[in-house]
């Protein structure tokens, strides 16, 4: 069987795949070169950078050797779902595997900007002792606004509430009944009740946005912004609008509309705290997302 993995993964996947009698083919193809590599694969491995299109499901379908894609993370977002299986293709991800490391880089946003850590890094670089400049405050009592409270919000939500502050979330699904100790609150009333927010959900392409210009005018003056989940459920125009209007006192931004992001406003902002789209990148994340990629693989029934 030969095995794909167009974006990387953790050595011992490899390994393990190899050991296994499998030919894995650990390169990155680029858009055109896929077209033809994909030909000749039956199973397909990729993270966020690979867009698996209808375009490209095509070329596959030509010999219908493709019969798995793997999305080593949670977002299928860059994979066309409703094509692939129409066309027998199964698609999987690995949807537990790194919750924890997207919560944590969550709450190191949130401390960085509770605490002007971004900035300091970039102007003391520059010569400069701010320290005046840099006064910060305790998140502890702090309410924190979680949108989406499936795997990655709840782990958040049980960092966030050891370290003291008052959890409150809300859910398309509605109120969670296996988590009595957080509060559901409806989108709106959240909202305006937060001091930071932090959203935990899929992109949607037909839904939109879940934050723009009508979202932030309901939010508390100052409020701080967090998101890790997609680009594209925020708008970057309507953030950095209320950024600038002062509305919005920080952001800590993992993703983007596109990526890599030319969003030099964004990049570039006083207020904003930025990584690039690594919430998933840690040792122990991406050695448990290569495991369950290896039991899926071995288990899969060509
Ligand atoms: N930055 C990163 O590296 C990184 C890593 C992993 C996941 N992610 C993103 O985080 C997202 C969430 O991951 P998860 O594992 O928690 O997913 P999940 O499916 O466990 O939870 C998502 C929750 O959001 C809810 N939801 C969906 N749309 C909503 C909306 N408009 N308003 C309110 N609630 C809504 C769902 O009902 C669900 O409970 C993923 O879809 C992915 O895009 C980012
Ligand atoms: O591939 C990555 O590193 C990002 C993964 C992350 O966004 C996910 O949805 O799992």
């Amino acid at each position: 069987m030969n095995i794909l993995i167009n974006d990387g993964a953790h050595k011992d996947t490899i390994t393990t795949l190899k050991e296994k009698g499998f030919n894995v083919i650990d390169k990155h193809f680029n858009k055109e070169e896929l077209k033809e590599k994909i030909k000749e694969v039956d199973v397909l491995i990729v993270r966020s950078k690979t867009k698996v299109t209808k375009n490209l499901i095509d070329e596959a379908l030509k010999t219908r050797n493709l019969k798995l894609i793997l999305r080593a993370g949670v977002g299928l977002d860059n994979i066309d779902l409703n094509y692939a299986k129409e066309n027998g293709i199964e698609v999987h991800n690995t949807p537990l595997a790194s919750s924890r490391s997207v919560a944590e880089l969550t709450i190191g946003h949130i401390m960085s900007l509770a605490r002007h850590v971004h900035i300091s890094n970039v102007t003391m670089r520059e010569g400069k002792w701010n320290k005046k400049d840099y006064k910060g405050f305790e998140v502890f009592g702090k309410t924190l606004g979680i949108i989406g409270f499936g795997n990655i919000g709840r782990q958040t939500a049980t960092i966030a509430q050891a370290l003291g502050m008052n959890v409150i979330y809300t859910d398309k699904l509605g109120k969670r009944d296996d988590c009595p100790d957080f509060k559901f609150v409806q989108f709106n009333e959240l909202l305006r009740q937060s001091d930071f927010i932090t959203l935990h959900v899929p992109f949607i392409k037909d839904e939109g946005y879940v934050i723009s210009h009508n979202e932030f005018k309901q939010m508390k003056d100052g409020v701080f912004i967090i998101n890790v989940a997609r680009g594209g459920v925020v708008s970057e125009e309507a953030l950095l609008r209320a950024l600038n209007e002062g509305k919005v006192a920080g952001a800590g931004i993992d993703v983007f509309e596109e990526e890599p992001t030319r969003n030099e406003d964004l990049i570039n902002h006083n207020k904003v705290c930025i990584t690039p789209h690594i919430g998933a990148s840690t040792a122990e994340a991406q050695e448990r997302i290569g495991m369950e990629l290896v039991d899926k693989i071995v288990n899969f029934k060509m």
